[in-house]
């Protein structure tokens, strides 16, 4: 036997003994997979099935009740399923446990934990955007980031946009000017005056500096945000298999080009003229000197000029309190970008290109359809009750009289009813109407002390929160006096929570107020408001972000500045 001969009869043994481990190897790790599987789907069938619920049929779950509903239909039925079942109901999706809470106490132990924290998988249609940005990122990175970004939208660094607030609100005033007398949806309007406000606070983009790549990202901007929205509405585009074959996909990759080509190249010249600076010694404030408060204390405002939100959102122990009363008066205005740019480059954070443009898009986004659809409700309310408008107009009149002058930080402080009517719109028509939550740990609730199995995703529902008889007295009446100080202060924070609350609030809390106090006082100084469409007509849509299937229908007319009397 040849030498050639023993190599291949060894070589013949080797792969034999291979074949023979390798295949049942594979067999028992595919057992051991499925055994796991299965006790991890009876333990959550098991406790799944603890909870209230309708009954579910096997392989679809509960999924067949949304089969041929409207996305309108969506609200009413879930509201009938809990006046069926209570705050806390149970619903299958195929195998996949949904847990639906609406008790503030269940909910308070979810979202102000620092263990709850990851976004539920509904939320992975926004990858291809924000990327791994701080609304669906999760673990150190979500952690790192938020405690870079939350100081970014300190007080000061707000401050220093009022005159961006106002400048545009006054430009959307003018847009607006042609509809005097027609009917026309408003949403329109909120919706761009807020892009282009996110532009300028976001990246430094002005109406000045602005070329048409502005205009398109404004547009993708918008575009965007619908393609999502109808993935979570339309069932079947929540299958990437599915969307992957509609003419979405190719829409989105080109909205995402822009996007993306835009958000690039802006940061890559901000760096270069960083760069370029730096190199001739000038050094833009850094987030700490902008931030820093002084210690003399003639500049901090009394304690009674405070905001009406600050009490109001008190309980929510999260990042966002700092040294709010102090103002330490007009600075240098760098946009979000500029301070992710500068704290990377000074070495204050370790943030890459990429990363921060994550960011920055998730700013775009998140800032964009929210206060666009909060401006848009409190417009149509303003129209609905008149007397209401009045007593807001009025407000005004003390604050500016017949004058023209743009708003203040100060006068801002001082719109206390309007503060109530933007507080009260949020309760009724939160512009997130829902938030979900993955749960990675088993977690006992208040209610019944069920407990609710890891791999379950937790569906928190604000507006069924915000519309509690325990809370709010008539809960479905448009009343800003639901806010006044001795209706809230004994009230459970978390019967209120439309900027969510806990660890992972919104950022843009503060952010989204004082644009919306700018921007209303601002439209309703030049127009009177009215509504033809009373609330009950009011066609809702929830999906990511509440809206009117019917348009935000408004009329306008040239408001005569003296103050009126109230019924
Ligand atoms: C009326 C306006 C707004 C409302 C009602 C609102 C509401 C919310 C809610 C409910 C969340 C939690 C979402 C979740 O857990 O799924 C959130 C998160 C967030 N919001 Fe807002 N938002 C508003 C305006 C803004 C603005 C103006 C910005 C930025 C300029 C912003 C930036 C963010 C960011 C970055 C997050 C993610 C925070 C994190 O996960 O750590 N929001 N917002």
């Amino acid at each position: 036997m040849s030498s050639a001969s023993v190599v291949d009869v060894t070589g013949d043994q080797t792969v034999n003994t291979t074949k023979l481990l390798f295949y049942p190897l594979v067999i028992l790790a595919s057992c051991v997979w499925m055994i796991h599987r299965w006790q991890q789907q009876s333990r959550l069938y098991r406790m799944g099935n603890i909870l209230p619920g309708p009954a579910a049929v096997p392989l679809f779950g509960n999924a067949l009740m949304a089969l041929f509903k409207k996305p309108e239909q969506f609200i009413e039925i879930g509201f009938r399923i809990c006046d069926q079942y209570g705050y806390v109901v149970r619903g299958w999706l195929g195998s996949k446990l949904v847990i639906f809470l609406a008790n503030p106490e269940d909910v308070e132990v979810i979202l102000n934990s620092n263990v709850h924290i990851d976004k539920a998988s509904d939320y992975r249609y926004f990858e291809p955007w924000l990327g791994e940005g701080l609304l669906i990122s999760s673990g150190q990175k979500w952690r790192s980031h938020r405690k870079m970004i939350a100081p970014t939208f300190h007080i000061n660094i707000l401050k220093s946009f009022v005159s961006v607030f106002n400048q545009n609100s006054k430009n959307v005033v003018e847009k607006m000017r042609p509809e005097i007398g027609k009917e026309f949806d408003v949403h329109d309007y909120m919706s761009g005056v807020t892009v282009d406000i996110l532009l300028e606070t976001a990246m430094g983009i002005t109406r000045k500096t602005q070329d048409e790549s502005g205009f398109d990202y404004a547009m993708a901007v918008m575009k965007m945000c619908d393609i999502i929205h109808q993935r979570h509405y339309k069932l079947w585009l929540r299958f990437d298999a599915i969307f992957n074959l509609t003419p979405y996909l190719k829409q989105q990759q080109k909205l995402l080009d822009i996007i993306h080509g835009l958000t690039n190249k802006v940061i890559k010249n901000k760096k270069e003229t960083y760069l370029e600076n730096k190199s001739k010694g000038v050094i833009p404030p850094t987030l700490a000197e902008l931030t820093k408060t002084p210690d003399d204390s003639d500049n901090v405002l009394a304690n009674n000029d405070k905001t009406l939100a600050e009490d109001v959102f008190k309980g929510y122990r999260d990042d966002l309190d700092f040294n709010d009363e102090n103002d330490i008066g007009e600075k240098k205005r760098l946009a979000f970008l500029d301070l992710m740019i500068e704290s990377a480059q000074n070495g204050t954070n370790n943030i890459s290109d990429h990363e921060i443009k994550e960011e920055v898009d998730t700013i775009m986004f998140e800032g964009h359809d929210t206060t666009a659809a909060g401006s848009s409700f409190v417009l149509c309310l303003l129209g609905v009750h008149k007397e209401i408008q009045e007593r807001v107009y009025n407000e005004l009149h003390e604050i500016f009289g017949d004058s023209d002058r743009p708003a203040t930080f100060a006068d801002t402080l001082h719109m206390k009813y309007l503060e109530r009517v933007i507080l009260e719109s949020l309760r009724m028509y939160p512009p997130v109407p829902i938030i979900a939550r993955k749960l990675n740990r088993d977690v006992k609730i208040a209610t019944n002390n069920y407990v609710l199995p890891a791999g379950a995703t937790v569906v928190v529902g604000t507006l069924k929160i915000h519309r509690n008889p325990e809370y709010y007295k008539d809960p479905t009446t448009f009343n800003p006096d639901n806010f006044l100080p001795e209706n809230t202060s004994n009230r459970h924070y978390y019967s209120y929570i439309p900027f969510s609350a806990g660890p992972r609030s919104c950022v843009g809390r503060k952010y989204a107020i004082l644009k919306l106090k700018i921007l209303l006082s601002t439209v309703l100084r030049n127009y009177k408001v009215t509504s033809d469409v009373t609330e009950d007509q009011f066609k809702l849509q929830a999906d990511i972000i509440l809206k009117r299937t019917d348009g935000f229908r408004l009329k306008i007319e040239p408001r005569q500045r003296v103050p009126t009397t109230v019924a």
